[in-house]
Parts: C-alpha cells; sequence; structure tokens
C-alpha cells in the first residue's frame, strides 16, 4: 500500500495496516543507514542507553556518524518535543553543520524534527540559567557577559586591588631575587609585575580553578599545601577573590560564571527533574575539549530517574590541542575513556578514509615516535596508542583514501625561509593547474608566520590568478577596536606607564616600532617622551619609539576628534580590509557621540564597545571560506582542526617550536626560573586530579615550583606534538613539510620588511624522525 508521504506533515491519523507499512519501511531505512557506518562508527548507531565512550582517529566521521546515530535513536527510542536527545559540540558552527545533518536524515525518515536539540556547551548551559533567572540569579538583561583576557580592564583592576590589600606579599614578589634597591630596577619590576606577571597569573588561575569548580576558598586552602618563597598559590587565591568581587559589582560575568549558573539551577529537585525527564540522552562531540564543570553539567542531564546515565562521549583525545590555554585537558576525556573500558564501554572509531594511505602511515609514525622516543612517559603518554587505519574497498565515502598527489609525504630542508616561499609557490601553480577544483593550505603555527608568507605570496593573486586567504588577517580586525583604544588612552594620558607601555605593545605588534624590552621605556614615560639633554642619549630604537609616540600626541592637537580613529587606522598601517572595519568603527562611536563628541566620550564609548565585545569586524567567519578550490589558505594549525585539504604544506618546523621549550620571558627572570601562571596551573592539576582519585582535597604536598614548572613544560610539548599530528591529517593527497637550515631568531621579534636576519636552526624531532623513516620522500 502506498503511503502518502505528507501523512505527518499533514498530522492525519494513521489506519493500523499503514502504520505497519510505514514501521516497516522505517526499519528497512534505519537498517540502511546503520550499514553506511563503518564498523567502528555502528558502535554508535548500536547504542542502547548507558555510557559510552568513542575514542575516534581523525577523519574517522565522528559528526558524520554522530548524526546518523542520532536519528537511529530518535526512531528506536520515539523521541519528540517533550522527550529529546541533547546533542552537544564545541563551537557553534559545528552545532550548525551537526544540526543540519541530523535534520536531513529525519525528513528523510518523517520523524519529528522536534525530536532533538543541538547546543553549545555555553549555549546549553545559557538556556538553561536564564530559563530559571530566580534559581540561577543571572539576568542578561542587565548583566553583561565578557571573556576577561590577560589585558582586560577587570584583571588589571583585579591585580591592582589585591596590590594594595597585600602589600607585603607584593614586596616578596618585588624583590623577588637579586634586588639591590635601585630605583630604576625596582620601577621596571613593578611594571612587569603589574602588567605581566600578576596579570597573567590572576588570567590562568582563575580560568583552571573556576571551570573546575574551585572558588576562591578552595585555592587558599590548597594554598596551604605548597611551600615556596612567594606563596604563589596564596596569591593567586587573592587575585581570584578580587577578580569575584569586582565582576559581581560591575556586573559581569563570564563564560564560567554561565556554567555554573545553570548547575545552581538544577540544584532545585523540581528543576533538575523537569530537565532530566525532557532530556532522553546526551551525545557529546569534541569531547576531549570540555572542561571538568561543562562534563558535570552534561552528566545531570543525562541522568534518567532510575540514576542511569545515558551519555555518549565522542572524541579523540589525540586532537587535544586547547589545554596550555585553556582548562580543557585530554586527562579527563582519556580517563573517560579507561574507566569505559574496564565495563566494556569503549568503542572505538579507528578507521578514516580522509587521507591517502601514505599520509596516514606518516601520521601513526610520528604518534608511536613521540610516545616511545621523542616523550616517553608512562604515566601520561602525550597520545593516546591509536593508530589511524584506512577504511575497507567498500566503504560508502566518496574517494576514501584517495590517490595520492606525487610522493604524497615530502620532506624537505629549504635553505632558508624565502626558498620555502618559492617552493609553496611553485607546488601550488602547477598543483592548481593540473587540478583547479582541489584545495591547498598552509598551516602555520603563529599568526606572524602567516603575515610573513602571505605578504610574500601576495602576487600569486597577480600574476597566476591564486587567491590567497589569510585567516590570521580577519582574526586581526577583532583586535582593532582594543587597538585603538589602548592608543587613545595613552594619548589622553601619555604619563601613566601603563597607558604607554600598552600603546607601545600595539606599535611593537602592528611593527610601528622595532621589538624592545618595553618595561624598560615605559616606567619612565617623562624621561622617554621628552629626554631632556642632561640624561643620557636614547639608543636608536628608543628614540624611534619615543618620536612614534610623540608624533602621535601632537596629532592629538591638530585633528578634529572625529577623525582621530580614522587616522589612526592609517598610523597603524591597517590593510584593505582591516580599514574597512576601522572606518565601521569609527561611525558606531561617531554615531554614540552624537551631539557630545569629545575626547572623553570617545573613549568612553569606545571602552564600552571593548568591554561588551559587542563589535565585529567586516569579515564574517564561516568554514566554507578556508577550503575554496584555487585558494590558498594560509591559517594556523590551531584553527585547521576539523578542517582539511587535498595539499597541506607545513613549513617552519622547527624544534625551537615543535615542540618548543617554555619559557621565562626576560623581564621577569628576576622572580626565578619559571613562570608563576604555570607553577600555579601545574599546582592547581595536580590538586584536582588527586582529588579526582582519591576524593580528597587535602593531605599531600603539591609539587614545588621547580618541579611544577617542570610538569608545565612536559604538558606543553606533548601539546605541541598533538597539534602537528592535527595538521598533518588534514591533508588529504600531498602533505608537504619543511625544516629551513636558516630561520629567524625568534617569529616574534622577526621584522623581514627591516632585513631582519636570519640564523641556522634545528629541525623539530619527528621530522628528523620521519626523514629517516621515509628515505624516499
Ligand atoms: N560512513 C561514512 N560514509 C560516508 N562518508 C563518511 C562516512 N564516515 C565519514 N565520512 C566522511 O568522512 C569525512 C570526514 O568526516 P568528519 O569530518 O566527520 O571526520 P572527523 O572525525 O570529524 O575528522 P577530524 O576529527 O579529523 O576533523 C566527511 O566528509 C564525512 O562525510
Amino acid at each position: 500500500m502506498p503511503i502518502d508521504s505528507d501523512i505527518y506533515a499533514k498530522n492525519l491519523p494513521l489506519g493500523k495496516e499503514q502504520e505497519n507499512v510505514l514501521e516497516n519501511a522505517r526499519s528497512r531505512q534505519l537498517q540502511t543507514l546503520r550499514e553506511s557506518l563503518r564498523p567502528g562508527q555502528r558502535s554508535l548507531a548500536d547504542w542502547q542507553g548507558g555510557q559510552l565512550a568513542v575514542s575516534a582517529v581523525p577523519g574517522a566521521g565522528k559528526s558524520h556518524s554522530m548524526a546518523v546515530a542520532a536519528a537511529i535513536a530518535i526512531a528506536r527510542y520515539n523521541l519528540h518535543p517533550k522527550r529529546q536527545l541533547v546533542v552537544v559540540t564545541f563551537t557553534r558552527s559545528a552545532a550548525a553543520s551537526i544540526k543540519s545533518k541530523i535534520r536531513d536524515r529525519l525528513k528523510t525518515l518523517q520523524l519529528p524534527l522536534g525530536s532533538f536539540v543541538v547546543h553549545t556547551l555555553h549555549g546549553l548551559a545559557l538556556n538553561i540559567a536564564t530559563r530559571h533567572p530566580d534559581q540561577s540569579g543571572l539576568n542578561l538583561d542587565t548583566a553583561t557577559l565578557t571573556t576577561p583576557n590577560q589585558s582586560h580592564h577587570i584583571l588589571k583592576a583585579s591585580v591592582e586591588q589585591w596590590i594594595s590589600r597585600h602589600p607585603r606579599r607584593y614586596q616578596t614578589l618585588l624583590e623577588g631575587m637579586h634586588f639591590d634597591g635601585e630605583e630604576t630596577e625596582r620601577l621596571r619590576r613593578q611594571s612587569v609585575l603589574r602588567t605581566e606577571v600578576l596579570p597573567s597569573l590572576a588570567n590562568t588561575v582563575i580560568r583552571e580553578a573556576k571551570s573546575s569548580g574551585m572558588r576562591a576558598d578552595d585555592l587558599w586552602e590548597i594554598s596551604e599545601q605548597t611551600r615556596d618563597a612567594y606563596d604563589i598559590l596564596a596569591v593567586a587565591a587573592g587575585l581570584y577573590e578580587q577578580y569575584e568581587q569586582l565582576m559581581k559589582s560591575r556586573d559581569y560575568i563570564d563564560y564560567d560564571d554561565m556554567i555554573l549558573a545553570a548547575l545552581r539551577v538544577l540544584e532545585n529537585d523540581t528543576i533538575r527533574h523537569l530537565w532530566q525527564s525532557q532530556v532522553f540522552a546526551v551525545f557529546e562531540d569534541e569531547a576531549q575539549d570540555s572542561t571538568p564543570l561543562q562534563t558535570q553539567l552534561l552528566e545531570i542531564l543525562a541522568t534518567d530517574p532510575t540514576g542511569t546515565l545515558n551519555l555518549v562521549r565522542v572524541g579523540d583525545p589525540n586532537q587535544a590541542i586547547n589545554s596550555t590555554f585553556t582548562p580543557a585537558d585530554p586527562l579527563y576525556f582519556n580517563r573517560f575513556c579507561d574507566r569505559c573500558e574496564k565495563n566494556n564501554n569503549l568503542a572505538t572509531m579507528n578507521q578514516a578514509g580522509r587521507s591517502s594511505a601514505r599520509i596516514i602511515e606518516a601520521a601513526n609514525f610520528a604518534l608511536r615516535w613521540v610516545n616511545e622516543k621523542g616523550l616517553p612517559d608512562k604515566n601520561e603518554p602525550p597520545f593516546r596508542l591509536q593508530a589511524i587505519h584506512p577504511v575497507d574497498a567498500d566503504d560508502p565515502q566518496a574517494d576514501a583514501n584517495p590517490t595520492p598527489t606525487g610522493k604524497s609525504v615530502e620532506l624537505h630542508t629549504p635553505e632558508d625561509i624565502y626558498q620555502t616561499i618559492d617552493a609553496i609557490a611553485q607546488n601550488v601553480t602547477q598543483l592548481f593547474k593540473q587540478n583547479p577544483h582541489h584545495t591547498a593550505a598552509i598551516l602555520v603555527r603563529e599568526n606572524r608566520q602567516g603575515r610573513f608568507l602571505a605578504e610574500h605570496l601576495e602576487y600569486l593573486k597577480r600574476d597566476r590568478e591564486i587567491a590567497i586567504y589569510e585567516v590570521g588577517e580577519v582574526e586581526r580586525h577583532s583586535k582593532i577596536p582594543a587597538e585603538i583604544l589602548k592608543l587613545l588612552q595613552f594619548i589622553d594620558r601619555p604619563h601613566s606607564p601603563d597607558y604607554l607601555k600598552a600603546a607601545l605593545e600595539v606599535l611593537q605588534t602592528r611593527e610601528r616600532i622595532p621589538a624592545q624590552d618595553l618595561n624598560r621605556l615605559a616606567t619612565t614615560p617623562e624621561q622617554f617622551l621628552y629626554p631632556s639633554p642632561l640624561t643620557a642619549p636614547q639608543k636608536p630604537l628608543v628614540a624611534q619609539a619615543s618620536r612614534y609616540c610623540r608624533n602621535l600626541l601632537h596629532a592629538r592637537l591638530e585633528l578634529p576628534h572625529y577623525q582621530f580613529i580614522a587616522f589612526l587606522g592609517m598610523t597603524l598601517n591597517y590593510t584593505g580590509s582591516e580599514l574597512a572595519t576601522v572606518q565601521k568603527l569609527a561611525e558606531r562611536v561617531a554615531q554614540q557621540t552624537a551631539g557630545r563628541n569629545s575626547f572623553a566620550t570617545i573613549l568612553e564609548v569606545l571602552q564600552e564597545i571593548v568591554t561588551s565585545e559587542r563589535f565585529e569586524g567586516v569579515e564574517e567567519d564561516n568554514d566554507d571560506q578556508y577550503t575554496r578550490p584555487n585558494q590558498l589558505t594560509i591559517i594556523t594549525m590551531h584553527k585547521a582542526k576539523g578542517l582539511d585539504w587535498d595539499y597541506v604544506f607545513l613549513p617552519f618546523l622547527h624544534e625551537d617550536v615543535i615542540p618548543g621549550q617554555p619559557w621565562v620571558p626576560t623581564a621577569a627572570k628576576f622572580l626565578g626560573d619559571f613562570t608563576l601562571a604555570e607553577v600555579a596551573r601545574a599546582q592547581i592539576r595536580t590538586a584536582l586530579h588527586r582529588q579526582e582519585v582519591t576524593g580528597r582535597v587535602k593531605g599531600f604536598d603539591l609539587p614545588r615550583p621547580l618541579d611544577a614548572w617542570e610538569n608545565a613544560a612536559r604538558l606543553k610539548k606533548a601539546e605541541e606534538y598533538r597539534l602537528l599530528y592535527v595538521a598533518m591529517t588534514r591533508a588529504k593527497r600531498l602533505l608537504w613539510m619543511s625544516a629551513e637550515q636558516k630561520g629567524p631568531f625568534r617569529w616574534s621579534a622577526f621584522s623581514w620588511q627591516q632585513g631582519g636576519n636570519l640564523q641556522a636552526k634545528k629541525p623539530c624531532p619527528v621530522f628528523q624522525a620521519l626523514q629517516r623513516r621515509f628515505k624516499d620522500s
């Protein structure tokens, strides 16, 4: 009997017979859907309640199979708007993509679209918190959501308040080591502590502790378990305390507050049961990137009335690349996998169709080599030992494990970084000529490398009609309002050491002044800006910076206020679309200051824009933009996660960058051979992990600073290796890697426009190991 395909849309009652036919048809469709999955992926589709961990390899089709499994679960358990599947992922673009995949499948299966929701973790928390404002204490009509970073004014204010409340502790830090009481040195140390060391400590510690559910009081408590001259954790606890007070007094909230607010809501039995009865199960993608607090939220929602957790967590611990700058830590997902393994609830998705067989071989080799030789660690190996396997011959993915281009894995050692540019240009030109529909990208470790490449490859656009898309340029747009604000603040109060330093940092980043120790310049603004004939003459680098700053001050006298933002845009040498962003910003400020146009109001409005982060650059972010054919995308390895290209170039693979060596900025060496932020973080991490295992926070000593620093260094190196692994596994047909014999001493201080010097560089150890293994590459 034919089925009226619109039967659901029309909401017509079904006869028994029709119902049976529909049911049979659907069960066949579900069977076909299940069979479209690879063996490893099927475990997701076969899930029948309870906890399941899925540890997947790069390109295994995590989101693809999660979408299929979601549709199958919705059909199997007859889910509907009052009993939903909750799918959670990390970024908004990933959420949009998985949502549309699930919708498509549900439409084909004629199942209700309201049977599932997709959220980012923060979106989910926000949803819960705002629906119950009385319990969450969160009112988004009045509160401002903000993501404080190290240079955020709230953090700076927290530091200032902490200093005034804890003068003795501050004094101890100031004296640090080898202090002879000399005044200039004291001023310099003050500047370093107030503008670098303490904001960085506050930022790191607050994120780390708060996202694990630790409050300032908890931090005070564990600080008693450490012994060091500065009482680093006690300093950190004090900063955290000030931060919380300030955030509250100004009605600001951060992202962790949102999760905490949602957890507060769910402490209420009635509300919790309401949510739990609506949530059938939670499927989480990118689970390696969640923090303990986020996991706690998901676990509560996924608990059914019998206390069973219906929670599926899919992730790849080997692609955990955010743990050095966010509190995400692969350890948690690894542990979840281990626990599930003991209960036979661990599945692995180890087949991937993205890359050619040889690229897969190279990635597997790199992973094994790092674990065994590069950074062996029995307790916490850098990688989970799982190899990528090519797919079976009858795999449904079109062009799976594609035909390689040339040798597929190429390892080069050009004489210097300029030779690399020529080699990439030549390769890309030829490859696009042969295959105009293919895609290509250069993956870099830091944005400055990207800028260097983009500037030197720009001619490809003109001469060979190959588009160059430098992703970092778009990211720089979001920094524009803050940069302009810093310059305006300096112009407004040039004698403030803080404003001067912030302005100098902007000018240095934008290469308007040469790189140098800015603390020295900023400690005595008067002397720096207007050196008297009685003081020693300024060195040429200093004189150049001083001249630049004076010109800015001079401009204030010459230009009307309303032209000032545009003028600063020109001064900072912004390029085409950056200038468009500046223009948009200037218009927005003009609009908001209409009728009260003064320097002070401009500052006020701009401050508001920067704080509330409501300003977006002119270009929009969109994943498709990164992978257009006949375009050479220049993107950081971090941002490349989740994407792939036919040809991937990985230049500048040097030992000092990958795995690198954590270093103490010269300016902060007076405190010792470690950074306070990393030491505190490693100590908190140890405390949290011990607590997880033993259930106790107290009763053991935390590592001393140098040991904690060593731990931090090891974790950082492990993450750098994982980053390289993510980068390598983005390639489909050609993976081109290079370690130049000569490169800049440090990219952050390299000014190629001024003919910066190159020096001999050591290749990244994995690169060398690959050279030995793939001799013909
Ligand atoms: N069973 C399958 N049938 C057809 N295509 C598949 C299947 N599994 C995966 N794919 C395809 O493989 C590609 C990679 O999938 P996806 O992007 O979901 O991988 P991933 O695991 O998220 O990768 P990564 O973590 O490395 O970014 C996609 O184009 C997807 O459509």
